[in-house]
């Protein structure tokens, strides 16, 4: 590894910086005033977790900032963990956490879906709601324009449920719409692209960094073998933005949240409060206007009826987290007495 640009000053104050990758042991950092700066090694605590501002200890992940201190021996120790800005969370497999942050400090995630074949609406949908639970800016990018031939009438139907979200047509092969997305890359900003494999992603990264930095093969099914180790997850990317490509981020098993639902499905929330009953389900009731607007041709009733299965998939997903809450909190307490009673045992038998 190279030495970085800023060496940390040696006067107790910690180091401001951003991580480009985590693994168990440690962590690859680069200054966050230069995300394109050489990384440099910060080693972790032994449990792997630094504490938030609030004192709770959480994994570090990719694009989170952190401080880190240089102990005696000139190595540099991760210490704390600032406020994430935006997190996107993924399911976590694991009994003991709730979910997992696999890229914090996001600012923008490009939602990639193809022209052709056609835009899949729904998958649309479900990228932008995990997009706007993670707090960063969804844009959407409709990749392959060269090979259809009204590629903005389709642009127009996907704008329909792609509220308040900015949109474009691009295309790698002929040039199309390229200006306006580099346009995003400003200083600082961390990008995520997102979308199903083979919307274009990696060619469309590779084309505005104008080098390869996002392999062009899927991953492999055990999701393993797209990166080294040394691979840095934060690539810089021309115009002092990053590129945040870790296998985490690329769309599986991302959570949804109730609130998410509500910016993507923002027509229907609308008028769902329009409905003569506050607990309307938009199927029979008298009053209703979900249905009268799907009545009258201004809302399709696929969008109802995709608002429904995410709204589903979000209640099941808030359950299961309950359910895990609960059973951590059970075991904590366990934890807890028998500590206090081996304490008191103790307490109760000196020992010569
Ligand atoms: N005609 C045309 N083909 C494109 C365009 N962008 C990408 N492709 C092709 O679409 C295929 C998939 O592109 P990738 O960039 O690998 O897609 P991806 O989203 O990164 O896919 P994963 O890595 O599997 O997630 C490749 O064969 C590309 O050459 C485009 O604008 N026009
Ligand atoms: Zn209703």
């Amino acid at each position: 590894m190279t030495e970085p640009a800023v060496p940390p000053v040696d006067d107790g104050t910690p180091l401001r910086v951003r991580v480009v990758r985590a693994d168990r042991g440690a962590l690859l950092v680069v200054p966050d005033d230069d995300l394109g700066a050489a990384a440099h090694r910060a080693e972790l605590p032994r449990d792997g977790l630094l504490p938030l501002p609030d004192g709770t200890r959480v994994p570090p992940t990719v694009g989170d900032v952190v401080d880190v201190e240089v102990d005696a021996t000139g190595a540099w120790r991760a210490t704390a963990l600032h406020t994430r800005r935006t997190a996107v969370v993924r399911d976590s497999a694991g009994r003991t956490s709730l979910e997992q942050a696999v890229a914090a400090n996001v600012d923008v995630v490009l939602v990639v879906e193809h022209l052709d074949p056609e835009p899949d609406l729904g998958r649309v949908e479900r990228l932008l709601t995990l997009a706007w639970r993670s707090g960063a800016r969804p844009v959407v990018v409709l990749t392959k324009a060269d090979l259809v031939p009204d590629a903005d009438g389709m642009a127009a139907e996907v704008a329909q449920v792609a509220i308040g979200v900015d949109m474009h047509v691009v295309s790698v092969v002929d040039g199309t719409g390229l200006g306006p997305v580099r346009a995003l890359l400003t200083p600082g900003v961390a990008l995520v692209a997102v979308g199903p494999s083979g919307a274009g992603k990696s060619s469309l990264v590779n084309e505005l960094a104008g080098r390869e930095v996002m392999a062009t093969h899927g991953l492999r099914a055990d999701g393993r073998g797209r990166h080294t180790t040394t691979h840095r997850q934060l690539v810089p990317l021309p115009g002092g933005a990053v590129l945040v490509d870790t296998p985490g981020v690329r769309g599986v098993g991302l959570v949804a949240a109730p609130e998410a639902l509500d910016a993507t499905f923002a027509d229907v929330t609308a008028l769902a409060a329009r409905c003569r009953f506050s607990d309307c389900a938009h199927v029979t009731e008298p009053g209703c206007a979900v249905r009268a607007a799907i009545e009258s041709g201004d809302l399709p009733e696929r969008r109802l009826a995709s608002w429904r299965k995410l709204a589903r998939e979000a209640a099941y997903a808030a359950r299961r987290a309950d359910a895990r809450l609960a059973a951590e909190e059970r075991a904590r307490w366990k934890r807890v007495t028998r500590e206090y009673h081996q304490r008191l045992r103790g307490a109760g038998s000196p020992r010569a």
